[in-house]
């Protein structure tokens, strides 16, 4: 039988002290960033609460976990999650992936749901892929409409697929929590690929990318 007071006293003994890796100059810059504008916003009094002490460099991380995306190369989040099938060519529609993106013009967020829908060419890609794929796009100071169109030509340029249509679906906080202070929704379209502009091609993708209950009964 082992001494286990031995044993558990000498894994104690070579534990060894993890410092915490040192601030880099941009989280630094930032946060004094942050703290700037605190000042000027709220006053130094209200700004230098003992409460909001750490506020600057919290703002400055959840920041920069907002813009993640920000160089993020598409290609590499796909990996080799893009698969050969022979025949594929019919609708595969990927719905309701939510999103939270970031608006351009106040930094304010917006969020809301995705729906993918793609006629493949022989060629699918892994199905997570479209919400990491999203993810990149979202991750980034964006406008709702490019946000749309990037995942679309993203989708059509890695699989070369016949046609795909991306829909969003969000609410901008820019909008609802502030100025107009209006609620509404807004929902965009994006279509691309060589036979986007087939009647039949155009009506599956509308089936499959729209918010709809099932196959057969959506319409956008
Ligand atoms: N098209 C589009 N407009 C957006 C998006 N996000 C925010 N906006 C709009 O960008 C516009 C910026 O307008 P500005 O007049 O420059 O800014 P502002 O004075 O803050 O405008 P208000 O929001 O109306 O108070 C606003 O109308 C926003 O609603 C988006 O994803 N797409
Ligand atoms: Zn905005």
């Amino acid at each position: 039988m082992p001494n286990m007071s031995a044993t558990f006293s000498s894994v104690v003994k070579t534990q060894v002290v993890v410092e915490p890796p040192p601030q880099r100059a941009e989280d630094i810059s930032a946060e004094a960033g942050f703290k700037q504008v605190l000042n000027a916003c709220l006053g130094s009094q209200e700004a230098s609460r003992p409460e909001m002490r750490k506020t600057p460099a919290r703002a400055a991380k959840a920041f920069r976990e907002m813009t993640c995306g920000c160089g993020q190369d598409p290609i590499e989040v796909v990996g080799q999650a893009i698969f050969e099938v022979e025949g594929a060519r019919d609708l595969v529609a990927v719905r309701d992936i939510p999103f939270h993106s970031l608006c351009e013009h106040h930094l304010l967020p917006f969020s809301g749901t995705a729906h993918i829908a793609y006629l493949p060419n022989g060629k699918v890609l892994g199905l997570s892929k479209f919400a990491r794929l999203l993810t990149v796009f979202a991750r980034r100071p964006q406008i709702q409409e490019r946000l749309t169109q990037q995942v679309a030509e993203s989708i059509e340029q890695l699989l070369g697929c016949r046609a795909v249509a991306v829909s969003l679906e969000a609410h901008h906080s820019c909008m609802s929590h502030r100025g107009a202070n209006v609620p509404a929704s807004t929902r965009t379209l994006a279509i691309r690929g060589p036979e986007k502009d087939d009647p039949h091609v155009r009506e599956q993708l509308m089936i499959g990318a729209s918010r709809g209950p099932s196959f057969g009964t959506a319409r956008l």
